[in-house]
């Protein structure tokens, strides 16, 4: 199952997600200069990136949206950087958020399960209703996709719905909306646990916010997480470190931290791939140093 290749590179590589979010500002001007087309420009940046960590780096994430912002170009940029990233045998993560009617989530299955822009995970919304979320589950019965479903976000406007108290006709007490997605994603998931322990219905738990993060990784012990919001959002080692199990059970992305990482330096520009392995380096450090816990 994708699940157990996802948890046998966590335990060989360690859990820093690369996000290549490659807005073209964050590109340096030797790139821009050399190629003319935004596609080879967001590609050859993304490339240059992956071959400097792939050694370090268990799994990317593409957020969908650097790349439909640039057109039909930046979607052969996706297409080309997410088949490079799989051609070297490595984990990828769109993240697509797609959230809608099961007529329309069959067509987004087959968009990101299959075809120009197959992946190995995707990110759901689930907040228009499992119904949204049941058409992946044929793909995912087959063993070599995954999915990511918002649980908790990384946002400070995550407060504004998702902790919200309320009752549901199965529960005699309330209990915060997250929680009840994530109890209902948990018993979908229990289908489709793999010989690691976890399952290939994931969920994203923003790493800004640590009170609660004990509570959701004790809760949901067979839940895989996707763990936005280190560096620029805010989290730290010691935050997205709770939401890991014994070193593993979840990946933490960071995007701007790693891929801007250079700006700081003055032979940034040139060096802006070790820049971003030195980043990737750093990052380990900073999670594994809070020990396995
Ligand atoms: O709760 C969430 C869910 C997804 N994201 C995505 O993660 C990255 C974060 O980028 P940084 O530059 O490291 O802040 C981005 O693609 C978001 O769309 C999130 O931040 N929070």
């Amino acid at each position: 199952m994708i699940i157990d290749k996802l948890f046998k590179e966590v335990e060989k590589k360690g859990n820093v997600c690369v996000g290549l979010d490659s807005h073209l500002e964050y590109i340096p001007d030797h790139i821009k200069e050399k190629y003319q087309d935004v596609d080879e420009i967001l590609f050859q940046f993304n490339k240059n990136i992956i071959d400097r960590t792939m050694d370090i780096v268990p799994v990317y994430k593409l957020q969908i949206a650097f790349y439909e912002a640039y057109g039909i170009k930046g979607l052969v940029a996706y297409k080309r950087t997410i088949e490079y990233i799989r051609n070297n045998g490595i984990i990828t993560i769109g993240d697509i958020k797609r959230g809608d009617i099961a007529s329309t989530a069959e067509m987004y299955a087959k968009a990101h399960f299959e075809g120009d822009f197959q992946v190995d995970f995707i990110t759901l919304n689930p907040y228009m209703g499992f119904d949204s979320i049941t058409p992946y589950l044929k793909y995912i019965d087959k063993g070599d996709k995954g999915i990511f479903v918002l649980l908790r976000t990384s946002n400070p406007g995550a407060k504004d719905i998702q902790y919200l108290e309320i009752s549901s006709s199965e529960d005699t007490q309330s209990k915060k909306l997250y929680y009840h997605v994530g109890d209902k994603l948990y018993e979908m998931g229990s289908k489709y646990i793999g010989s690691c322990g976890y399952s290939s219905i994931g969920a994203v738990v923003g790493g800004t916010h640590r009170d609660e993060a004990e509570e959701i990784r004790g809760r949901y012990k067979n839940m895989f997480f996707l763990i936005p919001g280190y560096g620029h959002q805010g989290g730290k080692g010691e935050d997205v470190a709770l939401y890991l199990s014994d070193g593993n059970g979840g990946v933490v992305n960071s995007s701007r931290g790693i891929i801007t990482a250079y700006k700081s330096y003055e032979d940034g520009e040139e060096n802006y791939d070790k820049y971003a392995r030195d980043a990737v380096l750093a990052m380990k450090e900073d999670i594994e140093s809070e020990g396995r816990v």
